[in-house]
This record gives C-alpha cells, sequence and structure tokens, in this order.
C-alpha cells in the first residue's frame, strides 16, 4: 500500500475534491490529520466516494477556528505535537490531506512538512487564479528540494501560459486536470477517478 499527502499551493484549492478523487480512483483510506473550521473535510468525502473498501480516519486534531493549526490550537490551550500524529495502520492505500498549504504551522516551530513522511508520494493541487505560478513554484521547487516524491492535479479551466511555466520548471508529473464544475456528486468524482486512476498508479 502506499500513502499520498495530498497538499496544494494555498486553502481552498481543491485539496479535498482532488482527495475524493484519488481515494475513489485507489478505493483508499482517507485521513485527516489536522482539521481546523467547522467545514469537516471528511464529512465531505464520505458524501462524494462510492466505494465500499475506504475507511475514513479520525482527525489526529480536530480544532473549531477557521485559522492556520498554530492559531486555532493557542485559541483552545491545544499544543499540536507531530509525535501525537500517527498515521493510521491499513492495508489500503492512504490519503492524507494537509491543511492549508505546506508551511503552515502546527506550533511554535513544527509546519505540514513536518507531517509529511520522506516516502510520501506528495500531490500538490495547483489552482488557476492570477499569482498561481508563483505560489506552484514555491510549493513544488520547495518539497523537491527537501527531496519529495511530487506530482501535480492542475484544478481549473485550461490554462497552457500557467501550466506550460510550472510543468517546464519543475519537471514534475501531472496526474490530470479538474475542470470548473458546477457542483461536485458521486458520479463527477466517479469520473475523475476513472480518468486519474492511471496516472495514479504509476507514482
Ligand atoms: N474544479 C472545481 N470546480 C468547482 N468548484 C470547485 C472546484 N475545485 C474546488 N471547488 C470548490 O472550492 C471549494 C474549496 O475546495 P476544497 O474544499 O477541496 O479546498 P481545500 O483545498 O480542500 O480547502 P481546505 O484548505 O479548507 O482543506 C469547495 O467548495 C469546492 O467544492
Ligand atoms: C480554515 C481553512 N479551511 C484551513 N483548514 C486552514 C487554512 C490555514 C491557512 C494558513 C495560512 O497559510 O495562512
Ligand atoms: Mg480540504
Amino acid at each position: 500500500m502506499k500513502q499520498f499527502f495530498v497538499t496544494g499551493i494555498s486553502t481552498n484549492v481543491g485539496k479535498t475534491i482532488a482527495s475524493a478523487i484519488i481515494v475513489e480512483a485507489l478505493e483508499a483510506d482517507y485521513w485527516k490529520p489536522v482539521q481546523t473550521g467547522a467545514d469537516k473535510d471528511s464529512d465531505a468525502i464520505t458524501k462524494l466516494i462510492s466505494n465500499q473498501k475506504t475507511v475514513i480516519h479520525k482527525n489526529s486534531y480536530s480544532l473549531k477556528a477557521p485559522l492556520s493549526p498554530h492559531a486555532a490550537a493557542k485559541m483552545e490551550g491545544v499544543y499540536i505535537d507531530p509525535n501525537k500524529i500517527l498515521e493510521p495502520v491499513t492495508e489500503n492505500h492512504l490519503v492524507i490531506e494537509g491543511a492549508g498549504g505546506v508551511l503552515v504551522p502546527l506550533n511554535d516551530s513544527d509546519t505540514m512538512l513536518d507531517i509529511i513522511m520522506p516516502n510520501y508520494k506528495v500531490i500538490v493541487v495547483c489552482k488557476h487564479y492570477l499569482g498561481s505560478i508563483n505560489h506552484s513554484l514555491l510549493t513544488i521547487q520547495w518539497l523537491i528540494i527537501k527531496g519529495y516524491d511530487v506530482a501535480v492535479i492542475f484544478n481549473g479551466n485550461p490554462d497552457p501560459h500557467t501550466e506550460d511555466v510550472i510543468i517546464k520548471r519543475t519537471k514534475v508529473p501531472v496526474i490530470g486536470r479538474i475542470v470548473e464544475e458546477e457542483y461536485f456528486d458521486k458520479e463527477i468524482i466517479k469520473k475523475y477517478a476513472d480518468e486519474f486512476r492511471e496516472a495514479l498508479l504509476t507514482l
């Protein structure tokens, strides 16, 4: 079984949507170690997948304030300890969704990077917006410098100017693209899962 860590170039870029697609494509388990805010990503995943094998594992930390984990934790008098964030045991592949982007702080010193294990396949969701080239290159190049295996999912309608420069300068594999959809349901997730499966299995 493999672990796929889904991160993004920021918050609200489509990590949960991409995670649902990967979970469905590989009949993988899902785990959101650190959740902040009322909109629970695990609940969204439950509504979007159809396969019977997936197990959705409990958050290690679930904090009320829709803020950066370090801030939400401080508000609740909680200390997020990476050593207490223990990967669930499973025979299935495991999709792990980060909170926000890779350098999001967990406490005064640790960041999301500190819970991305060296053997994890890291999938970066690059949403298209003016400014996303910089955010994508910063995220991907930092992960490469840190020695991770990185792949990309583009999120948004085709944007060759943005996509070509990210692909040329980082040379990371592109799993696929999620176009602008009116909404997401199990059927649409299954469609993307069928489209992305082969590329995911090569990682
Ligand atoms: N391609 C798309 N077309 C239409 N809506 C999208 C698309 N991708 C994401 N969205 C919507 O944008 C919002 C943010 O997506 P999502 O929750 O996956 O982001 P996220 O990166 O997981 O956020 P967080 O950092 O809070 O975990 C959701 O309402 C989602 O349905
Ligand atoms: C609340 C939000 N939906 C995410 N769970 C947390 C996003 C943290 C972003 C921190 C930052 O980069 O400023
Ligand atoms: Mg999410």
